[in-house]
């Protein structure tokens, strides 16, 4: 995309993001380009984000997808900056590439294609193709138990479909939002602890962030625990599963199979175990979906500073009302908004607008003035202790 003289933002892409998307951040206020400079904002998906591509100039990080593990968002809080994320929008892709691995460890579809595309030609081809099958008979799904770990946006489709399918699901996710689980279907059986969906699964899928508690959730001791003949449906993150207790489990066939989104040299040709280049998200439409999602809250963050879907800033929303806006975000602790209105009163600005949020340890506020601040006084209000980021947010014309 070619990069406009005059833009108001530039933004610097690190993964091919669907075309649809970067159409939402029109050319005369954006510049966008791979790597880009001095960026304002960061747009990508898997990539792996080193501090050092993250300069001081980046004021957001968009991910067109759901996992953040690959950006250091920690430290992007320290220093006051939104990560954005787009949650739901690939999760249907991701629960019919689910439902594929089910059928396919269920009728042993990958063996069995291999032995077909096999088969030399002779006049008994048909015979061989007969006598063979018996090798590749499998079941079916329905009456089985399908343990979900996490019931988000992914979790909670994967276990929908499983019970429209005629299984019997049960889950675990001790953090579940209200709203999913209100989504979820009642027959849905909730686990009292993640060892009794180990126990009582026929195949167990993952479905959480990988982060602290969820590394190598899936251990020798759970599988040790588990349903002999336990298919394991991994595409959360490797991470999440110990792969070496895995390969034991499936080399003394307690459990049958392993199917997950990511290869790795130990996993490769082992019998027993499927793996996917990371293509969970990859269809037309999830790609849409979430470049579509990201650069849209990017561009209302940009532009107006406003919040949604990011993973580390709480939800901001205010109607805008002045030409002289201004966002901070801040140490969430006692005092912070005293001192940034006194700041500004001193300086004789008259607050029109206010909002203030917090989540967890930080707060955004978005100030509507009905002069300009100097910059001096952004100056002044950056200098208070607590105060991790300041922008003015001058109105672009359309
Ligand atoms: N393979 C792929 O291409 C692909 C695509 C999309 C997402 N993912 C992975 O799947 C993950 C989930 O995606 P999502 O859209 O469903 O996210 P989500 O945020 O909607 O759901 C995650 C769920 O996990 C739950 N959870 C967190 N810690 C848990 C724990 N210790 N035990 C049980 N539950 C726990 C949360 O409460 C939440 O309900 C992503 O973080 C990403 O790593 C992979
Ligand atoms: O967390 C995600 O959204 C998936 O892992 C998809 O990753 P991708 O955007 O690199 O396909």
């Amino acid at each position: 995309m070619p990069e406009a003289a005059a833009a108001a933002y530039r933004v610097a892409t690190y993964n091919a993001i669907s075309a649809r998307g970067l159409e939402r951040l029109s050319a005369s206020h954006f510049a966008i380009g791979k790597a880009l400079a001095d960026p304002d904002a960061i747009l990508l998906r898997s990539h792996s984000l080193q501090l050092a591509e993250i300069p001081a100039s980046v004021k957001a990080i968009g991910r067109a997808g759901a996992g953040v593990n690959n950006i250091p968002v920690e430290e992007m809080t320290r220093r006051g900056i939104p990560v954005f994320n787009a949650p739901g929008a690939n999760a249907n892709a991701v629960k019919e590439l689910v439902l594929a691995a089910m059928l396919l460890a269920a009728r042993n579809l990958v063996p069995a294609a291999g032995f077909a595309q096999s088969l030399a030609p002779g006049d008994d081809f048909d015979k061989r193709v007969e006598d063979g099958k018996k090798q590749f008979a499998g079941f079916e799904l329905p009456g089985r138990t399908l343990g979900v770990i996490g019931l988000g946006a992914i979790g909670g489709l994967v276990a929908d479909t499983a019970i429209r399918m005629g299984m019997k699901v049960v889950g675990y996710d001790p953090e579940i939002t209200v709203d999913n689980a209100w989504r979820l279907p009642a027959s849905v059986r909730r686990a009292a602890s993640i060892e009794e969906v180990f126990k009582s699964s026929d195949f167990l899928t993952l479905h959480v962030p990988l982060n602290a508690k969820t590394r190598h959730l899936v251990d020798a001791a759970r599988l040790a625990g588990a349903r002999k003949g336990l298919v394991l449906l991994n595409f959360s993150r490797d991470a999440v599963v110990d792969e070496a207790a895995v390969l034991e489990s499936l080399a003394e066939k307690r459990m049958r199979g392993y199917v997950c989104d990511f290869p790795s040299p130990a996993l490769q040709g082992h019998p027993g175990v499927v793996t996917f280049p990371h293509l969970g998200a990859s269809t037309e439409e999830a790609e849409e979906n979430c470049a579509v999602m990201v650069a849209e809250q990017l561009r209302a963050f940009l532009e107006h500073g406003t919040i949604a879907n990011a993973v580390n800033f709480p939800a901001v929303e205010m109607a805008r009302e002045s030409p002289h806006r201004i966002a901070i975000a801040n140490a969430n602790v006692p005092n912070m908004l005293g001192q940034i209105s006194t700041t500004m009163a001193q300086a004789g600005l008259n607050i029109h607008n206010m909002v203030n949020k917090s989540k967890g340890e930080m707060a955004y506020t978005l100030v509507d003035l009905d002069s300009a601040a100097s910059a001096e006084v952004v100056q002044r209000i950056a200098r208070i202790n607590g105060v991790l980021s300041i922008r003015p947010i001058p109105l672009i014309g359309s």
